[in-house]
């Protein structure tokens, strides 16, 4: 087939780059998608009394996200308001942690991690901010009371495992406190839901069926599902005789004179090279290689009847703290990776589901290789073990798998060590290809190219927008 415009994939960007061209009143373009449905790393399906999120679960930030900024008054959005909440802490001996000890302790952390991003931030991790930050104050406290040193290194780790949930990092060590300044946080609330109806109903909002469905763009129909884009041949003439050439999987081919690449970063990592003829310039494989890609486990656990203080606002979630003793025990069997099961959180539009994260490569692996059987009695256990108490057998279970697959190889981009000492950004993914004469080839999109918004969904969607809006600019001049 030929075209004007091939987009690789049908997630947030892909989707939201079909909509502006359709806008610009481009209509010659096919959007290919390697897996059996549109969406990508945005994944609800029917769980409990309504749809859960296998990928990008909130909006996060109300001023200046384009999805808010696009769904406000238009759907009856939720909020699941986790951090005005005091947590509960438990221990892996069934017991309470003290609460106001812990409690203490994590907000210690928390103001260590907000003036992480303050002006002036040292040239070092953000593991190591908090470890040197942390000690500190410890040593000043106990000048004037008792603490619990145990405590208070299992809220360390509590709280490096939490944060690396928001990085999908695997060390906080890793994380760049510097270059992660570069990704900012929209402000307003920070845990926006879509209450039953999942985040799949933002593809209303981006083609356009709503508010007003006389505005509706068909981006679906230019969707081909089931087509995984093994090659993209850019190396071509200036004189619109060639094209640039996309081969999938199963053979067929495709040409156009402009490719828009939304994979994820996971997915460059492991395949540019071969993804791309010729290969990418130096810089863009630089940030490839150095920007981190991670990952993030999901679980929903649905139950006959709730057994944690659905109706209290201010109970959230059960936090995990591990025993020294435990941590030794577990070691060495089956269950290891279990220890990197953050806790459990209720969900205000799901009555009878609780919610867990996994974090580390590790761990993660061992996750999305269990089978479902397998893994609800895992759940059961460990929630017995910490809720010190016989808890009913969960009745239904969903869990992601991003890291197994290979379209997506984790979930979601950060700024580490390493992006900061080669000095590559999201802004060096995103620089487009050109060939010899300057015609414009190729262009990316996706979370991880956006300058200020990287990893979250609004990222995505802006980076489609922009993607848009530069070919029908590019498109115009030739017109
Ligand atoms: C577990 C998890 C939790 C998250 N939580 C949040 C959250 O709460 N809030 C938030 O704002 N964001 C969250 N995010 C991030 C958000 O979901 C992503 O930023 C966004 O969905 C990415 O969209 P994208 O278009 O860049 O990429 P994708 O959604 O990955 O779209 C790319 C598409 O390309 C396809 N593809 C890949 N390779 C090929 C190929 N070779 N040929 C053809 N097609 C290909 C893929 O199948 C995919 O459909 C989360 C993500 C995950 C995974």
């Amino acid at each position: 087939e030929s075209h004007k415009i091939v987009i690789v994939g049908a997630g947030l960007s892909g989707m939201s780059t079909g909509a502006k061209l359709m806008e610009n009143g481009i209509d010659d373009f096919v959007i290919l998608e390697a897996e059996d449905r549109i969406g990508g790393r945005i994944h609800s399906v029917p769980f409990s009394n309504g749809f859960v999120d296998l990928g990008g679960q909130w909006i996060h930030g109300e001023k200046g996200n384009a999805i808010f900024e696009m769904v406000r008054g238009n759907f009856d959005l939720g909020n699941d308001q986790f951090y005005e909440n005091l947590m509960d802490f438990r221990l892996s001996n069934g017991k309470f942690a003290n609460p106001e000890q812990s409690n203490n302790l994590f907000a210690i952390l928390y103001n260590l991690y907000e003036e992480a991003y303050s002006p002036g931030v040292k040239n070092v991790s953000l593991g190591e901010i908090l470890e040197t930050g942390y000690e500190k104050i410890l040593k000043l406290l106990s000048e004037d009371e008792v603490v619990d040193e145990n405590l208070a290194k299992q809220v360390f780790d509590l709280f490096l495992k939490q944060q690396n949930a928001n990085y999908a990092s695997n060390s906080l060590y890793d994380v760049s406190a510097i270059y992660n300044n570069y990704t900012q946080e929209c402000e307003g609330n920070q845990t926006i839901t879509w209450k039953t109806k999942g985040f799949k109903s933002v593809f209303d909002f981006i083609t356009k069926k709503l508010p007003d469905p006389s505005k509706f763009l068909n981006v679906e129909s230019k969707v081909q599902l089931n087509k995984q884009v093994i090659n993209i041949n850019w190396d071509i003439d200036s004189n619109y005789t060639e094209e640039v050439k996309v081969t999938c999987s199963d053979g067929s081919t495709y040409t156009a004179d402009i490719v828009v690449f939304t994979g994820s970063l996971g997915v460059l990592k492991a395949r540019h090279e071969k993804l791309f003829t010729p290969k990418l310039p130096e810089n863009k494989i630089k940030a490839i290689e150095n920007i981190g890609f991670g990952v993030l486990g999901k679980v929903f656990l649905e139950f006959d009847e709730p057994f944690w203080p659905v109706d209290d606002n201010n109970w959230s979630e059960y936090f995990f703290l591990w025993n020294e003793d435990d941590l030794k025990n577990i070691s060495s069997t089956e269950l290891k990776w279990i220890v990197n099961v953050i806790g459990f959180f209720k969900l205000k539009s799901f009555p009878n589901v609780l919610e867990g994260m996994i974090v580390g490569d590790d761990s993660i692996k061992e996750f999305e290789r269990f089978d479902d059987k397998t893994l609800v009695d895992q759940f059961t256990w460990l929630l017995e073990k910490f809720l010190g108490k016989k808890v009913q057998n969960p009745k239904a279970m969903i869990r992601n798998r991003w890291f197994s697959n290979d379209n997506f190889l984790g979930t979601y981009s950060y700024l580490t060590m390493e992006s900061q000492k080669y000095r590559v950004t999201p802004d060096t993914l995103a620089l487009p290809l050109y060939n010899s004469d300057g015609k414009l080839v190729v262009l990316f999109a996706g979370e991880a190219t956006h300058h200020k918004y990287s990893s979250y969904s609004h990222g995505a969607v802006e980076s489609g927008w922009k993607a848009g809006n530069e070919i029908a600019k590019y498109l115009s001049k030739f017109q």
